[in-house]
């Protein structure tokens, strides 16, 4: 057989607008299209086997969809530099094609050892855009404009056909266990593949996203009124720039003029997704470090404190919702993602980096390069963002006022009167005999005081932030990471500086 070039697909599930299987189909030759389920990974603290779940249903509808064009997905398990280099020493590698990828650390050393593999056997390894992040780039001025670039580029035809490899074995697809994975229920999980995916845009599309600028915001509405996109973008089973010119087509028809504001703001998260995949893309090692060293050393490890919060059992009854909501399906919504680190990192005073590995494992959408930014500036380490410190009553009126989606999820709540269900530590001994629910037996105290933790932790926070160097290292934080929304430079950096990251400013 003559020399193969490998297609290797990671975070990019499917054929359509599929650069390198493309470019790979196009190069002359046969094509090997592979898929490596790495046990290191998954055996990662921040994977999980909702996360594999979703990943495998899409790996399986790419082999038919390949195989439908004549070589199916060959999938093996092991470390990808191990498998490559068996793949060269039996047939011999032409080229290698693959998407570039933003990942976690241990990607990143992965994708070195595999570059430096490459190298060593003098094979060319083809990496190409998949989304507007930036490889190797400079500063951020002209972002935007890029970004532009890259979603109204034509999306790429998938191959018509592939010529099929004889005597390579597909090789089973994996299942969870069998990658060491700990069980992990999620009876609501998204399922995945590509036509779940284009069902899903579809429906959010025609009619759900009519509703998504006042929808996305409570989690009463916001599991119907969002795209639900997550996942699939996450797992590439859909490219973002379909999603984009899909939503601009859609726009571009709509007289209903609501309904073309709530698609706008949904382009305009699209483009925050790359934003926030930038900042991991250009400096890695924010999975790891505050972005602002001032917070070093200021939060520490609470094992009974983060098992509560974990298991919601936080003794905060919407707080405790969202995370056993989260825990059941793989998703909630974004202002909910944000009071659940918020509180775990102001009022129980926990470092992200530890609850930031559980939300990590239990979204089905985990996306390294946006989580850990999140992560960050939801605790306020990022150095440049609005403290935002969530009162966790006060978010369940104004998003859960009818407690219905704090019933749902509390079923030893039931009985608690609507005026008491969100603060049920207000109940005396015969209210609480009255409502079958005892505190400390049924249901939890809160494990703090959250008006008076929320004070010290502003106070904590603030205190960090009148340092010295405080402003200088935010300064350089902005100029590094800042959204420049326009794609050119402020004229008056100091201007700038006091209204930063503009994205922020907006209904999160
Ligand atoms: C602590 C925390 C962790 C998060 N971790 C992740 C993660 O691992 N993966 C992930 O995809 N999103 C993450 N988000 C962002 C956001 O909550 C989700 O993208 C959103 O809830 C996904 O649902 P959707 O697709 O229905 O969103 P929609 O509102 O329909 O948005 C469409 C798409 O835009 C992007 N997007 C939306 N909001 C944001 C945002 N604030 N920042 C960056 N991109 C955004 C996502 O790709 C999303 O799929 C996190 C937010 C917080 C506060």
């Amino acid at each position: 057989m003559t020399a193969l070039h490998v297609v290797w697909f990671k975070r990019d599930l499917r054929t359509h607008d599929h650069v390198p299987l493309a470019a790979a189909a196009g190069a002359g030759g046969p094509v090997l299209p592979l898929y490596v389920a790495e046990p290191e990974l998954w055996a990662q603290p921040d994977a999980s086997a909702r996360q594999w779940g979703f990943a495998a249903e899409g790996l399986a509808e790419l082999r038919a969809d390949l195989g439908r064009r004549g070589q199916p997905l060959v999938v093996r398990v092991g470390d990808a530099v191990d498998i490559l280099d068996r793949v060269r020493r039996k047939w011999g590698i032409k080229g290698l094609w693959s998407h570039e990828e933003t990942g976690n650390g241990w990607t990143y050393a992965r994708d070195r050892r595999v570059a430096a593999w490459a190298r060593a056997h003098g094979i060319p390894w083809t990496e190409l855009p998949q989304n507007g992040v930036v490889r190797r780039l400079k500063d951020r001025d002209g972002w935007a404009r890029r970004w532009e670039g890259r979603m109204a580029a034509d999306v790429t035809v998938a191959p018509a056909g592939l010529a099929p490899l004889a005597g390579i074995d597909p090789g089973p697809i994996p299942t969870a266990t069998g990658l060491g994975l700990f069980p992990d229920p999620c009876p609501g999980r998204q399922p995945g593949g590509r036509a779940r995916g284009l069902r899903t845009l579809a429906s959010f599309l025609d009619d759900r996203g009519r509703l998504y600028q006042r929808g996305l915001s409570s989690p009463v509405t916001a599991f119907d009124s969002c795209s639900r996109l997550s996942p699939h973008l996450a797992w590439g089973t859909l490219s973002l720039r379909e999603v984009v010119q899909a939503t601009r087509a859609r726009m571009a028809g709509l007289e209903d003029a609501p309904f073309r504001r709530s698609l706008s703001s949904f382009v305009e998260r699209l483009h925050w997704h790359c934003h926030f995949m930038q900042k991991l893309e250009s400096q890695p090692d924010l999975e790891f470090r505050n972005a602002h060293p001032a917070y070093d050393g200021l939060r520490g490890s609470d094992p009974a404190r983060l098992a509560a919060w974990a298991e919601g059992r936080t003794g905060w009854p919407f707080m405790d919702a969202c995370m056993r909501a989260l825990v059941a399906t793989g998703w909630i919504n974004f202002r909910m993602r944000a009071m659940l680190m918020a509180v775990a990192s102001y009022h129980l005073w926990l470092d992200w980096r530890e609850t930031g590995l559980h939300l990590a494992r239990l979204f089905t959408d985990y996306e390294p390069g946006i989580h850990w930014n999140q992560c960050q500036m939801q605790s306020g380490t990022s150095g440049i963002n609005t403290i935002r410190i969530y009162n966790p009553v006060k978010q369940a009126e104004d998003h859960d006022p009818a407690g219905t989606f704090t019933r749902r999820w509390l079923p030893e709540l039931a009985g608690v009167p609507g005026h008491l269900l969100q603060e049920p530590w207000k109940m005396d001994a015969a209210e609480q005999e009255r409502a079958g629910c005892i505190l400390g037996r049924d249901y939890p105290l809160p494990l703090v005081d959250h008006q008076e933790a929320a004070r010290a932790a502003r106070d904590k926070v603030w205190a960090a932030r009148r340092g010295p160097d405080f402003h200088a290292l935010a300064d350089a934080i902005q100029d590094r990471h800042g959204s420049r929304k326009s794609g050119l430079k402020p004229s008056n950096p100091t201007k700038a500086r006091k209204k930063p990251a503009g994205q922020l400013a907006l209904d999160l």
